[in-house]
């Protein structure tokens, strides 16, 4: 979950200009119409079918309406029958493709959803690690995020309703025409109110959306904090779910007000639409009575013009409703725009050599590295050899640049200065998805993927295509086997109670579960960034003291502050405000009575003095003074 946002104050209403309205009704056609060419077509024949029904229709109600008068004189009643006939007809494509439109607009809805979700993902993936430290980055993405999950649906709705609405009004006009062009040209001024109240209400919306966009954000992440999971037991714990509901209906609450002021200055434009339009229409029908009087127009056409009027008047409030409401999907195009415009910023070129597979030596050579947008340097001025088969361990204080320099050794951020060189060759030069591929990482804050137990495990090399041994064996070593087949689908259980038949693990077992991911990839370079931070005391003696065997032939770097356990290390490397302070073995680092000395003995002090009470402490954690024999849950 996010930290919430700063709320930066509302952007001062800005009316956009018709140029813009133009691009935002264009660009939501562009997008309805990638998502799904076919269906946007179909729907598009549609709406002409349905205009062209429209059209016909009102023409032979004139037809029907002349014969019958003929009929009532005397004539036959086969024209009446005719133009029943064709009436009818028109009226059945307009039920058929109103149906089909109806239907085709939530396959069309998906499709652009999907469009627009799969987008993001893509450009999304190209984002190296450093690009989610950059605020812009994150920020248009959350955006992008935000108004794909709930405005794609809106937006084709809209743009079928106006292009329904518009097809119907271009189908009446066209038919009003063809009975009287002057009260056909009357009735055309009805675009002037009409504009009027569709486009700016539909504008006075956007402002509300662009006003309310940022506490948007800050409404969504307290929404989240209330109802997820993870966060669950520490407000229950914390006694806090009162102070951030108030927060957040602050936030509602000033949201509403803004709403109110928009719908009041919307109902302002859409009164001068309504009472507009009617003044046209009802002019329009002043001069189509005056028009029968005089003779000009016979019964049945006045009939028909009527008849029309009643039509274009319901449709274009329509229209204005549509545009409207359209204005409210207006951000998911401005904010899809924005994202995906980082696209070429973002796809770096591959470069370097794909990577071979096995190293010699790895050499971190007067690496600097601050992370962007901060002036500190996390490391400065680091120098180190690994060798192949070493193990490695990093210790250092909080902060000091143990992750950090993990990070860069596993290539998800370049050295800001110096160069980590493989064999010889500059990290830079390597094609950095192959160099990934050679590391196993395990993070302090690995993922706890709420996938069944055996993906958890198959995660750590997902393109790897082996049997169920090789994940029991991982899991095996780990020390994970015995509850994971104790489980109640054993290995396909999944880890998280949100799903059916889901169970949740301790976050010891966790650990394990993350470190038989680790296993599983079967890399020459391991990371393992506090591996025993929650096991207990017996699986982190298990394993560390089978570092060794389980790893055999590969490189392994440890980052603990458990002192106890790295001296067993090959060599101790010592960081301190991002630099290398001491590096040696333990005993040679205990000599030196430097840090490590100081930071060693206090934790061992810690363990002395508590076990002559007959506890023993070593570092934050409470163990027995003698560690027991290996875990029952598998070997580590
Ligand atoms: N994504 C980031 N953006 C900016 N600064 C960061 C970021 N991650 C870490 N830092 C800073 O870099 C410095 C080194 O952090 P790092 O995580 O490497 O420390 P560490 O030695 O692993 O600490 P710990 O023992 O607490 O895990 C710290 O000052 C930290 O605040």
């Amino acid at each position: 979950m996010t930290a919430p946002p700063d709320v930066p104050p509302p952007p001062k209403p800005q009316r956009p200009k018709f140029r813009d309205t133009i691009r935002l009704v264009a660009g939501a056609v562009g997008i309805v119409k990638k998502a799904s060419p076919r269906d946007f077509s179909f729907v598009m024949i549609a709406d002409v079918i349905q205009g062209i029904g429209v059209f016909a229709a009102l023409i032979q109600v004139q037809q029907v309406l002349s014969n019958l008068i003929k009929a009532n004189d005397g004539a036959g009643t086969s024209g009446l029958l005719g133009a029943v006939t064709v009436f009818l007809c028109a009226n059945v494509a307009i039920v058929i493709s109103q149906a089909f439109i109806n239907n085709r607009r939530i396959i069309l809805s998906e499709r652009t959803s999907m469009y627009v979700s799969g987008e993001i993902l893509k450009v999304a993936s190209l984002a190296e690690l450093d690009d989610f430290d950059d605020s812009t980055f994150h920020d248009r993405l959350q955006r992008a995020s935000a108004s794909a999950a709930v405005r794609p649906a809106q937006m084709v709705h809209n743009l079928i309703r106006i292009g329904q609405a518009l097809f119907t009004v271009a189908g009446s006009w066209v038919a009003l025409v063809t009975v009287n062009v002057w009260i056909a040209l009357v009735a055309a001024v009805v675009v002037v109110p009409i504009w009027i109240g569709g486009v700016r209400g539909g504008e006075q919306h956007f402002d509300f959306i662009r006003q309310t966009t940022p506490t948007d954000r800050n409404r969504n992440y307290l929404f989240e904090l209330l109802t997820a999971r993870e966060p669950a037991q520490e407000i229950r714990a914390f006694n806090t779910a009162r102070y951030l509901t108030t927060r957040w209906h602050d936030v509602m609450s000033h949201r509403l007000n803004l709403m109110l002021r928009m719908l009041s200055k919307r109902f302002r434009s859409q009164l001068i639409a309504s009472i507009g339009s009617n003044a046209v229409v009802a002019l329009t029908a002043g001069i189509l009575i005056m028009l029968n009087l005089s003779g000009v127009l016979t019964l049945a056409e006045t009939a028909t013009v009527a008849g029309i009027l009643l039509l274009l008047s319901q449709r274009l409030q329509d229209t204005v409703m549509g545009t409207n409401e359209f204005f409210e999907s207006a951000p998911l195009i401005r904010d899809l725009k924005d994202f995906l415009a980082m696209e070429p910023a973002l796809a770096r070129e591959v470069t370097g050599t794909p990577y071979a597979g096995s190293f010699d030596r790895i050499e971190v050579r007067d690496v600097a590295f601050a992370y962007r947008g901060s002036r500190r340097r996390a490391l400065d001025g680091v120098s180190l050899t690994i060798n192949a088969g070493e193990v490695i361990a990093l210790v250092g204080e909080n902060g000091s640049g143990k992750t950090t320099l993990a990070k860069l050794l596993a290539g998800l951020y370049p050295p800001s200065e110096g160069a980590i060189l493989v064999d010889g060759v500059a990290l830079s030069g390597i094609e950095a998805k192959s160099w990934r591929e050679s590391v196993a990482v395990l993070f302090q804050n690995f993922i706890r993927y709420a996938l069944p137990a055996e993906e958890n495990i198959r995660l750590g090399s997902a393109e790897k295509q082996v049997g169920m041994d090789d994940v029991r064996a991982a899991a095996r070593a780990a020390g994970a086997d015995g509850f994971l087949a104790k489980l109640p689908n054993s290995y396909e259980t999944i880890l998280s109670p949100q799903f059916s038949e889901g169970q949740d693990l301790s976050l010891g077992q966790w650990q394990r579960v993350a470190l038989a991911r680790a296993f599983f990839r079967d890399a020459p370079l391991v990371i393992l960034d506090e591996p025993s931070a929650s096991l207990d005391a017996r699986a982190e003696r298990a394993l560390f003291e089978s570092v060794r065997d389980l790893y055999a032939n590969r490189t392994v770097l440890l980052i603990s502050h458990r002192f106890s356990t790295v001296r067993t290390a090959d060599r101790i490397i010592v960081l301190h405000d991002g630099q290398i302070v001491e590096h040696g073995d333990h005993d040679s680092l205990m000599a030196a009575d430097g840090l490590y000395a100081e930071l060693f003995t206090m934790q061992a002090s810690g363990f002395l003095e508590d076990s002559l009470n007959g506890v023993a402490l070593v570092g934050d954690r409470v163990r027995p003074p003698v560690v027991p024999d290996m875990p029952d849950t598998g070997a580590l």
